[in-house]
C-alpha cells in the first residue's frame, strides 16, 4: 500500500471527465502493451458514469482492445436487474454496450431478482467467490475507480457503517442513508487490492468530504479516506470539489 496521495484539480467538471477518460484509455493501452489483460473496477455516480461516457465518445477508445479488459464493480444497488438505479445498467448504457467487450469478462454484482435470490449476503458471497476464482485476490485490480458521496462515502461504504470495518472482500450493506437502502459493496481490504485507486468527484457539495478525506480523517468517519491503492491513490476533482482542501496538500 502506498502512502502517497496525489490530487489533480481540473478547472471544470467537463475537463475533469475528459481528462480522466483519456487517462483511463492511456492506462489500459500501456497495460495491454505490457501483455496483461487489465482489470478495471467501475463506479456508479454522476461523475463516474460521465467518465465512462467520455471514454465511449473518444476516438482514442480504438487504441484499446476492449475484448481483453476485465470489468468489475465497486458497488451495486441491490434492486432488480432492469432497474435504472443499477450501476451496471448505467455503465452498460453509457459505455459497455458501445464497445467490443467480452461478456465473459464483465462481472456485474447479482440483482435482487437473479438466480441467487433476494439475500444480499448470498450476492456478496458469490461476488467474493468470483474474485477468488478469477485470481483477483492474488493479482489485484489494475485501476479501481470510485465516486465520492457528499458525506464521504465510497462504493457503498457509508460513514459509521459496519461495512467500513468488514474484513471480507465483499459485503452486503443494509440501511444505507442514500437510497436504495440495500447494496453490495467491495470493502476496504478489496479496494486495497488495486494497483491504482482513482477517486473521481466534482461540485461544491463534495468539497467538505474531499477536504476531510485528504486531510487525514478516519475512514469510519469519512470512508473516502480509507480508499488507498497499492502503487498510487489519485484524486481527480474539479475546482469546486477542491475548494476546501488545504492548499499545501494540493501543491
Ligand atoms: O450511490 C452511489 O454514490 C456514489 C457517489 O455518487 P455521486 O453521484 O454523488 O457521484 C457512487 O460512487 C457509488 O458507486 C454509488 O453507488
Amino acid at each position: 500500500m502506498s502512502d502517497t496521495r496525489s490530487i489533480a484539480v481540473f478547472p471544470s467538471v467537463d475537463v475533469l471527465v475528459a481528462a480522466t477518460a483519456a487517462r483511463l484509455i492511456t492506462e489500459l493501452v500501456s497495460r495491454q502493451a505490457g501483455g496483461t489483460v487489465p482489470s478495471v473496477v467501475l463506479t456508479g455516480g454522476g461523475t463516474g458514469i460521465g467518465v465512462l461516457a467520455a471514454v465511449a465518445a473518444s476516438p482514442a477508445r480504438a487504441a484499446v482492445d476492449w475484448s481483453h479488459v476485465e470489468f468489475w464493480w465497486g458497488d451495486e444497488r441491490f434492486v432488480p436487474a432492469d432497474d435504472d438505479e443499477r450501476n451496471d445498467r448505467q455503465a452498460r448504457q453509457a459505455f459497455l454496450d458501445q464497445l467490443e467487450v467480452d461478456p465473459e469478462l464483465v462481472h456485474a454484482m447479482a440483482p435482487v431478482d437473479g438466480p441467487l435470490g433476494d439475500d444480499p449476503d448470498a450476492a456478496a458471497a458469490a461476488y467474493q467467490q468470483l474474485l477468488a476464482d478469477r485470481g483477483v485476490l492474488e493479482r489485484g485490480f489494475d485501476v479501481l475507480m470510485l465516486g465520492v458521496g457528499p458525506e464521504g462515502h465510497v462504493a457503498s461504504i457509508f460513514p459509521d457503517s459496519p461495512a467500513a470495518a468488514s474484513q471480507d472482500w465483499v459485503t452486503a450493506v443494509r440501511d444505507c442513508p442514500k437510497p436504495p437502502p440495500t447494496r453490495i459493496s467491495l470493502t476496504f481490504p478489496a479496494i486495497g487490492l488495486a494497483d491504482q485507486v482513482w477517486l473521481i468527484t466534482a461540485g461544491g457539495g463534495k468539497a467538505e468530504a474531499v477536504a476531510r478525506a485528504v486531510g487525514g480523517a478516519a475512514p469510519q468517519d469519512v470512508p473516502a479516506a480509507g480508499a488507498i491503492g497499492r502503487s498510487a491513490t489519485w484524486w481527480f476533482v474539479d475546482r469546486d470539489a477542491a475548494a476546501q482542501v488545504d492548499p499545501d496538500v494540493v501543491g
